[in-house]
């Protein structure tokens, strides 16, 4: 079974994803895959240099995430390019693993999914859902502030379309044991179809 998960911005995809994960799941997160290339790809490096400089690294080599965020959450033209040059190498990363292994359960989570048009590629997909009052509180939490959230929330569909084409829905609205109940019952629900 080949399950994509994806939901809005601070929703709880991987906490979701740990879920599945506790319960045997093969799983790979998108902004994980991401987070590895920008760390550690050379090639990546040195494109991310020829667009935008040094500035956008820190004196160690490493790159600077959130100066890459300023500048691609505020121009439409900039993330575009950036997705231009990740995407490919993510999509590259989680196809190969999962062809790798055919006979696991695999959870996917892909923020973009139905922007990407990528959800023909799993056999179901499952949207975690929160409201955006909740969502805010808790990525304020995690460091970002109401305008960074709300710039990358307005680079996605609206939660509501997703919740749509979804084939299942978590509502995260709750405290950890509410979402941890919905997402054993759906994998429970999933395994037994
Ligand atoms: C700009 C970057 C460096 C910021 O890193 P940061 O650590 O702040 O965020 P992280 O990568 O953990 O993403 C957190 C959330 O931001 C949102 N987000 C990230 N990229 C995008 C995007 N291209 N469009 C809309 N929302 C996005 C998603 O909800 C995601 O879950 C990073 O997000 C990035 O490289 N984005 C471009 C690649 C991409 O599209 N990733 C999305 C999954 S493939
Ligand atoms: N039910 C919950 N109760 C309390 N905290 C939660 C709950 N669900 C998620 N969180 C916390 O909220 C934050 C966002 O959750 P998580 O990272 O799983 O979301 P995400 O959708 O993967 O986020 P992102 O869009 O940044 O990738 C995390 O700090 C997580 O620990």
């Amino acid at each position: 079974m080949k399950v994509g998960l994806t939901g809005g911005i601070g929703c709880g995809k991987s906490t979701v994803a740990r879920m599945f994960q506790d319960a045997g799941w093969r799983t790979l997160e998108s902004d994980q895959i991401v987070a590895d290339i920008l760390s550690g790809d050379a090639a990546v490096h040195a494109a991310l240099r020829e667009r935008w400089g040094d500035k956008i690294f820190s004196d160690d080599g490493q790159v600077n995430r959130r100066a890459i965020a300023e500048k691609v959450f505020q121009d439409e033209e900039e993330l575009s390019w950036l997705e231009q040059l990740l995407h490919p190498l993510v999509r590259k990363f989680w196809q190969e693993s999962v062809q790798a292994d055919p006979q696991s359960d695999w959870l996917v989570e892909i923020p973009l999914m139905f922007e990407k048009r990528l959800e023909t590629a799993f056999d179901l997909v499952v949207c975690v859902a929160s409201p955006p009052d909740v969502v805010e509180t808790r990525m304020v939490a995690r460091g970002y502030t109401g305008e960074e959230i709300e710039r990358r929330r307005q680079r996605q569909m609206p939660l509501d379309e997703k919740i749509r084409l979804a084939d299942h829905v978590i509502t995260n609205a709750g405290n950890l044991e509410f979402l941890e109940n919905q997402t054993k019952r759906l994998i429970g629900q999933i395994q037994g179809a």
